[in-house]
């Protein structure tokens, strides 16, 4: 691992809090980080390093997934100061380039930089080039950038983002989070088809009717109204993480992959994608908004009575899809996507259905539950394996039974910590390349357009439930219903 300096915009928001500082101090812990590393915090306020420190020292308290160890927690503190910047004030960052340069020869360490922008998105280009004006992208190491979604609020913005990024950071200097990607299950996907040759061999259309892929979420819009009424769940979700999802289950890789290789594999799917004209829209897309209901017992109001949500809003909590692939190996599969707030559990998860196992002759009055492969990624980490067998009392009968592999622990790391080391060690394959958000949104584009001409009916379902009926019709439509 490289000597480095990470400079953090942003050091005072909510996302260093909870997930940056947490997942440098266990990686930290883990003998993951150099020997010598400085982080360099930003915000607008002036703050003396003892308080900052004091106030990451807080954030571990609250957040971090390895308890404080106290013989090593001022060795970790000490590497941490702040600079007071505004991001608008170029003569700023000319500082901080001067900050940046008293801790690399302090340390004897290269100028190999790390730009971590945990800041509002409107931010990006802005800082991205006061970064290139003040000298501080000169370096004579490394420079590296990483940003957070959201990545442009649509097709043009987001190539508009994308050239100005360009302007100051070339490509493969560019780390763009999903942190979806930074999940363990998910980061397995990677492996499971290729290390595993009995899943490798049934990863295709012949074997496979359908896959199905649910991220549901118990919160509703919680106080980010402001950002999230003019996203939506499309934009919010659907857009990134889902298709980041939908691009890991299906790509085939060889057994050596390179960050380039997975990249590439990815892309390929995304622009298999069937498009999805404007007229199959309704067809094929459901939008839906949560009204008031139950979650797990405790009274919650619809959207609409949210705080800071209008009455009359029509931006959709909920999007379910069928999505089809014209690939030769996915050609005919179904995927069914769906991603909801305020339902009746929090649960992101993958689920491959198998064509129909038996000859009806051999069980004829048996109805044969489809083979299952469920791959829980969150809360829960495991996979599933649904099989039939033999009823133990009765042999003319059958019965699922359920094999299960893996389980959470504590001892797995957080996203955020697989994606910054990732990314310390300039590994990208876990990180969303260019094109495959420029396809993502192209693809995407259509259904924002149906929903703002609100082309698409709006479904509303109760909180607490299974999302909207409309949801479960369209699986219903194809013989199949969701697992
Ligand atoms: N929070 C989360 O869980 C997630 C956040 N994200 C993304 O991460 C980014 C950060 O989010 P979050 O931490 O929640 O945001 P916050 O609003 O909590 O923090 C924003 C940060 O930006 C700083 N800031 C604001 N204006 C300026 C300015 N003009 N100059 C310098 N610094 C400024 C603030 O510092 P100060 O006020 O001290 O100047 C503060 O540190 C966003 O892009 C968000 O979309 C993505 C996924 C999850
Ligand atoms: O990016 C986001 O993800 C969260 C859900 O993440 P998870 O890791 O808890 O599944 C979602 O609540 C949020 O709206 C969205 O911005």
């Amino acid at each position: 691992m490289d000597a480095m300096t990470f400079v953090l915009f942003g050091a005072t928001g909510d996302l260093a809090k909870r997930k940056i500082y947490p997942a440098l101090y266990n990686l930290f812990l883990d003998g993951k980080l150099a020997s010598s590393f400085t982080v360099i915090g930003l915000g607008r306020r002036e703050i003396a390093d003892p308080d900052f420190q004091a106030s990451v020292k807080d954030s571990l308290k609250n957040f971090s997934r390895k308890p404080i160890d106290p013989s090593h927690i001022d060795s970790f503190l000490s590497a941490f100061h702040y600079s007071a910047l505004n991001v608008n004030n170029v003569d700023d960052f000319k500082k901080l380039l001067g900050v940046a340069q008293k801790y690399e020869s302090e340390l004897g360490i290269p100028e190999n930089r790390l730009f971590y922008l945990s800041v509002a998105p409107e931010f990006f280009e802005t800082i991205a080039d006061n970064i290139k004006a003040s000298g501080l992208g000169d370096t004579k190491g490394w420079k590296r950038l990483i940003i957070e979604k959201p990545f442009g609020h649509d097709l043009e913005s987001a190539r508009s983002l994308q050239a100005n990024l360009n302007r100051s950071f070339e490509e493969e200097e560019v780390f763009r989070i999903d942190h979806y990607l930074g999940k363990p299950m998910v980061q397995n996907l990677e492996v499971l088809g290729f290390a595993n040759p009995v899943l490798q061999a049934l990863w295709n259309n012949r074997y496979i009717a359908n896959v199905q892929i649910t991220a549901n979420e118990l919160v509703g819009v919680e106080d980010r109204a402001g950002y999230y009424d003019t996203s939506g769940a499309i934009r919010d979700m659907f857009q990134n993480h889902m298709m980041q999802l939908l691009m890991m289950v299906t790509m085939h890789l060889p057994h050596r992959s390179t960050p380039e290789e997975v990249r590439a594999k990815k892309k390929n799917i995304i622009k298999s994608l069937r498009p999805i004209s404007k007229d199959k829209i309704n067809t094929q897309i459901i939008r839906g908004q949560y009204g008031p209901g139950f979650v797990k017992g405790v009274e919650v109001p619809g959207y609409r009575d949210e705080n800071g949500i209008g009455p009359d809003s029509h931006n959709d909590t909920y999007v379910a899809a069928r999505l089809k692939l014209e690939t030769p190996f996915w050609e005919g599969v179904p995927f069914y996507i769906r991603t909801g707030k305020r339902t009746g559990e929090k649960s992101t998860r993958i689920v491959i259905e198998f064509k129909e196992p038996l000859k009806a002759s051999t069980f004829p009055d048996e109805v044969i539950p489809p083979n299952l492969l469920t791959i829980e990624v969150n809360p829960e980490e495991r996979i599933t394996l649904q099989l039939n067998m033999k009823d133990k009392n009765n042999s003319k009968h059958l019965e699922p039974v359920v094999m299960e592999f893996g389980g959470s622990s504590k001892e797995t790391p957080e996203a955020y910590e697989n994606l910054i080391y990732d990314a310390l060690l300039g590994d990208s394959t876990f990180f969303a390349h260019w094109d495959e958000v420029e396809l993502s949104w192209a693809w995407v584009q259509p259904v924002l357009d149906a929903f703002a001409a609100n082309e698409v009916p709006l479904h509303f379902y109760p909180a607490g439930s299974d999302g909207p009926d409309a949801a479960h019709e369209l699986l219903a439509q194809d013989g199949y219903k969701w697992w």
